[in-house]
């Protein structure tokens, strides 16, 4: 039996310890557990704190010296000696001791493998994960389920934060998404009943062209669950083959099937060899990620209608069946509300395609909540294309858009055309924005109303906040604080005080 002082410090480790990492309800709750340590710690609490982590962060330092001392106050621990809720509460406790214990070695592993590619490394410090579980009373599946999982948290968190740069709430919100996709929104129930069901739950990635969606199911691709052998001390296989991407776009109707699902030998002519499409490379827990899929016939939607449902294909020519156990990740940049209207998208396709559908930002909407992002995407852009970063050179590149790129432009190409302005400017020649300014686009976003609009759609604005970007719209328009105070029904005081932000 727990003390009702350990339950209530346990409850709150419970609660931060399972949330999602990128959720603002995360960083609440890191608070809160911070909070509740403010005694003054021991000094054999400092001693495990740094020994804990291997992280910087002094709120999580300190929650892990505090759930290590707790811990040991319970030694000899052993979970089957514990019953309902105090259990639970306690078996969190000890796998969030756990996982921080071993952040640097599952760290190290993803930066090794992705070096390595397709062949799994070793990973013997999974067997100490598993021991230590077991030892305290755990059954050696779950431990090693455990660390299935601790290794697909690393990865998932790794990939999101190298791949998907950018501060402002909708990156954020968008990490927060992907994470959710993967993971659900609750660890415990994943654990119990969904981490090997996830390929069951399709995902739609929407936004504008340009903007990360291919970055975004890369990051999901790299995150999916892996099973760990603990006979061979190692991942059943390397991660940088789960991930298994097609532009529908790039190839021609003809040959759609085949890179979809495989042709045998002589299945047509030209068939020389046989072919492995897609759906035959793609290993059990992998993802496939159909890019462009606004775009493929309605032959070739039934097609992948018929494999989502019954997770079954035939390659071109052949007879035998075979089995697809993947994820399927679909994304567009056309309206598809359009294009189902239209009859060019089948409903039930789409239904089958929206287990979760999610948004990528443009970077405009990104840019007019959070400026600074423009600095921290360029930096990533010059390191990219220099091997390594470069704080000056990349200083100077933001200089030369601030100074060129008019202000509110809508950037429509998105992170891809800042990517080519980068390498513009890097090649002496200053950008001023892709000006074909009759493309509807263009003329939208730089619109006030436009750019006021994206941040309602952001949902990140205060009420006093609302009012004052409103009023400057109308002030924009009219250039009277009279006019805008009868157009608002305020009186005219208020209006310019809105205006010139004298509140
Ligand atoms: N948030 C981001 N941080 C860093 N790089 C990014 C980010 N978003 C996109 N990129 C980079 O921008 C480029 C374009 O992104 P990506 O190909 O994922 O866009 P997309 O939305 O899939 O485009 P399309 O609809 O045209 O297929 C890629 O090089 C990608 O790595």
């Amino acid at each position: 039996m727990l003390s009702s002082d350990a339950r209530a410090f346990f409850r709150e480790v419970a609660a931060a310890a399972f949330a999602n990492p990128f959720s603002e309800e995360r960083a609440r709750r890191d608070r809160r557990l911070a909070a509740t340590l403010q005694t003054p710690r021991t000094p054999a609490q400092e001693a495990t704190s740094s020994l804990a982590s291997g992280s910087p962060n002094p709120e999580l330092n300190a929650a892990l010296s505090a759930v290590r001392a707790e811990l040991d106050r319970l030694w000899p621990l052993d979970l089957n000696a514990l019953q309902g809720e105090d259990r639970h509460l306690v078996e969190v406790a000890l796998l969030f001791d756990t996982f921080h214990v071993f952040v640097p070695e599952f760290d190290d592993l993803v930066a090794r493998q992705r070096e390595a590619g397709s062949r799994p490394l070793k990973a013997n410090f999974g067997l100490e994960v598993v021991r230590r579980l077991v030892e305290r009373g755990m059954s050696a599946e779950r431990a090693a389920r455990f660390v299935g999982i601790f290794y697909q948290m690393r990865r998932a968190f790794f990939m999101a934060r190298e791949r998907l740069k950018g501060g402002s709430p909708s990156m954020q919100r968008l990490r927060a998404r992907l994470w959710q996709a993967i993971f659900t929104d609750d660890l415990a129930r994943y654990e119990a009943r969904l981490w090997d069901r996830m390929e069951d739950f399709s995902i739609f990635l929407i936004g504008p062209t340009g903007s990360g969606k291919g970055a975004a199911a890369s990051v999901l691709g790299a995150s999916s669950w892996i099973p760990f052998d603990d006979q061979a001390g190692r991942f059943a296989l390397s991660f940088t083959d789960l991930f298994v991407p097609l532009n529908l776009s790039q190839f021609p109707e003809t040959l759609i099937e085949s890179e979809l699902f495989g042709h045998k030998k002589g299945a047509f002519t030209g068939a020389i060899d046989a072919h492995e499409g897609v759906f035959g490379r793609c290993p059990r827990h992998g993802v496939i990620f159909l890019d462009e899929i606004g775009e493929t016939s309605l032959p070739t939607q039934i097609k992948l209608l018929r494999v989502l449902q019954e997770r079954v294909f035939v390659p071109v020519g052949g007879h035998e069946e075979q089995r697809f156990e993947g994820r399927v990740i679909a994304a567009t940049n056309r309206d598809i509300g359009r294009a189902r209207r239209e009859g060019r998208f089948r409903d039930d396709f789409f239904y089958r395609l929206c287990s979760d559908v999610i948004e990528v930002p443009s970077l405009a909407a990104r840019l007019i909540e959070e400026p600074a992002e423009l600095d921290m995407l360029v930096a990533h852009s010059v390191a990219r294309i220099l091997g390594q970063p470069d704080e000056a050179l990349s200083g100077e590149v933001v200089a030369s858009l601030r100074a060129h790129v008019p202000e509110g432009y809508a950037w429509p190409g998105n992170v891809r055309e800042l990517e080519q302005a980068v390498r513009r400017v890097l090649l002496g020649a200053p950008y001023g924005g892709d000006l074909r300014l009759d493309s509807p686009d263009v003329a939208e976003l730089s619109r006030p109303a436009a750019r006021l609009g994206a941040r309602i759609d952001a949902g990140d604005l205060t009420m006093r906040e609302l009012q004052q970007a409103y009023c400057r719209l109308l002030y924009e328009r009219s250039g009277t604080y009279e006019e805008v105070a009868r157009q608002a029904e305020i009186d005219r005081r208020t209006a310019r005080r809105y205006i010139e932000d004298e509140l």
